[in-house]
């Protein structure tokens, strides 16, 4: 991958599920570019294709026709290497401490216990939990598995961060929380994020870009530039420019 190649490079993308019912067309003609460092979020109704666009990007899910370059690699396998990814539900493993949730992936690879034990500590302090090492998942709140899962998505430093509806299970206070501090984990890590979210006003506090997408068949509908400065700040969410920009979102889908 050259410096000026997209981190991330879509075209041409439909997709068509085949159900027992028949034919389900999910995504249709999704060309989307993505510049390395950028935080963009992709919104649209229930049902539109978000995850299924977000799992052909993770090398989740085959589309039937197009292509994904991510950091140059085409994504036909899931590889951590290039893409982390969280999901909504935290799925971590609630027999293993939190610090061995987040070596896992890389006890896989045979990494040296010390090295990875190290890295693992480095992520945990990154996503804010330190002294949470030993706990297993049971003995975390909603938010701290969250973190765990951020920290296992970013252990093996890939350059994207990939995220589908990651704090729509947290109450409304951990989840404005937890995305002041995804941002802060943006800003240091540098890394490209790519966030599916049902939230107009998520979206708008974290993005530099909304991807708007249609009811199904999904295909984009509006790319908007969000320029309200950073660091975001919670008081911007009572702007008028942050309003706009809820307003254009909402006015594309209410349908
Ligand atoms: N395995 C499948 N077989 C058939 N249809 C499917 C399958 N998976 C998803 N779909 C359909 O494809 C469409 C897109 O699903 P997807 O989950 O990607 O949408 P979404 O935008 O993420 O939805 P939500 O916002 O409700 O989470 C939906 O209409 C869904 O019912």
């Amino acid at each position: 991958m050259q410096s000026t190649d997209p981190m991330v490079r879509i075209s041409n993308l439909s997709h068509t599920y085949q159900s027992r019912d028949g034919l389900v067309p999910a995504l249709i003609d999704i060309n989307i570019e993505i510049q390395a460092g950028r935080f963009v979020v992709i919104v649209g109704p229930s049902g539109c294709g978000k995850s299924s666009l977000l799992m052909m990007m993770a090398g989740l899910l085959a589309p039937s026709q197009g292509t994904i370059l991510c950091s140059g690699h085409s994504m036909t396998s899931p590889n951590p290497d290039i893409a982390g990814v969280v999901f909504q539900e935290a799925s971590l493993y609630p027999w293993l401490t939190a610090l061995e949730n987040v070596e896992f992936p890389l006890s896989l690879k045979h990494v040296p216990k010390k090295v990875r034990k190290e890295r693992a500590q480095e992520l945990l302090s990154l996503v804010g939990l330190q002294g949470f090492e030993d706990r297993y998942p049971h003995e975390l709140s909603g938010g701290m598995k969250q973190r765990v899962s951020i920290a296992r998505g970013l252990v093996q430093d890939p350059p994207l961060l990939m995220m589908d509806e990651p704090f729509a299970a947290l109450d409304e206070q951990t989840r404005i929380t937890m995305g002041d501090e995804l941002l802060s984990i943006w800003e240091k890590t540098k890394k490209t994020v790519v966030f599916v979210t049902h939230s107009l006003t998520e979206a708008a506090y974290l993005a530099d870009e909304i991807i708007v997408m249609s009811a199904r068949p999904g295909k984009i509908i509006d790319r908007i530039e969000v320029d309200l400065p950073r660091p975001r700040k919670y008081e911007m969410m009572s702007t008028v420019r942050f309003a706009q920009l809820r307003e254009r979102i909402w006015n594309q889908i209410k349908h």
